[in-house]
């Protein structure tokens, strides 16, 4: 991501914001609440359009601008760039109608068109992974909330993306269901899966990221390593880390 801009109504809340992740990195975005976090996701992951810059993904522009006017390319190009990531959202958004086994192998069906009989394979390989081999006929509502952020991220996995977004994945969970997705995610760090994570979980941050970006009223206020990142003097930095010691966010 290249300089993004965005506003909503007159609100600055992306100011000249750039990022590059690498394959294989793992990078955690941390910040205080309305510093732009999820905005940078959705922009990303292009279901907000930018108003400035430019996000390319594998060298391929997915979104810029020239003029002040929004481009795009091909919808056949959007496709293809759209088929590189996965996003896991806060509230899973799976489908309520489906079973757990429907929601993870509909798109790898309909959309990619990939084989039926492969996709259940890997479909099972994955709710084996997620610990959840006796759920895939299950229903989302008779699934705990851990539950089935694990079946969203197999969902998210099950279409082979090259990088996976997560927004808060365990901020709609209690406490003791939070450990159970940490743990999963972590599975994925040590595979060299490339992820970008928006978290509150401070401690989670600094153990899986390789680096870390500190948000901070639409900027990018601190970028490092967890080390460098979490013992920054940055003022902002460490009136939000002693906030987040006292139990806020
Ligand atoms: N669709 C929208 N319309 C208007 N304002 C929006 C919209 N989406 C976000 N905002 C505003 O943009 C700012 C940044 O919001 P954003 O959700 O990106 O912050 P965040 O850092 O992810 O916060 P949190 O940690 O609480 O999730 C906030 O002031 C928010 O009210």
């Amino acid at each position: 991501m290249n300089h993004i801009k965005k506003q909503f109504d007159g609100l600055q809340v992306l100011k000249d914001v750039s990022i590059h992740v690498e394959e294989g990195e793992v990078l955690s975005i941390i910040g205080p609440s309305g510093s732009g976090k999820s905005t940078l996701l959705r922009c990303a992951t292009l279901l907000t359009r930018i108003d400035g810059g430019e996000i390319s993904y594998m060298g391929k522009k997915a979104i810029w601008t020239e003029n002040g006017k929004v481009c795009m390319p091909s919808k056949n190009e959007i496709k293809d760039i759209q088929s590189c990531f996965g996003l896991v959202f806060q509230n899973f958004n799976l489908f309520p109608h489906f079973t757990v086994m429907k929601n993870i192998t509909d798109a790898p069906i309909h959309v990619q068109k990939r084989n039926k009989d492969e996709v259940y394979k890997e479909a099972r390989e994955l709710l084996a992974k997620m610990g959840l081999s006796d759920k895939e006929d299950a229903y989302p509502y008779q699934l705990s909330g851990g539950q089935c952020q694990r079946v969203a991220i197999a969902r998210a996995l099950a279409l082979n993306p090259k990088i996976l977004f997560f927004d808060e994945p365990t901020s709609a969970l209690d406490p003791e269901l939070t450990g159970e997705v940490l743990r999963v995610i972590r599975s994925l760090a040590d595979l060299h899966i490339t992820m970008v994570i928006v978290t509150h979980e401070m401690n989670f941050a600094k153990d899986i990221s390789d680096r870390v970006i500190f948000m901070d009223k639409g900027v990018i206020a601190v970028e490092g390593t967890p080390s460098e990142v979490f013992s920054s003097s940055n003022a902002r930095m460490k009136e939000f880390l002693g906030k987040f010691h006292q139990g806020e966010k």
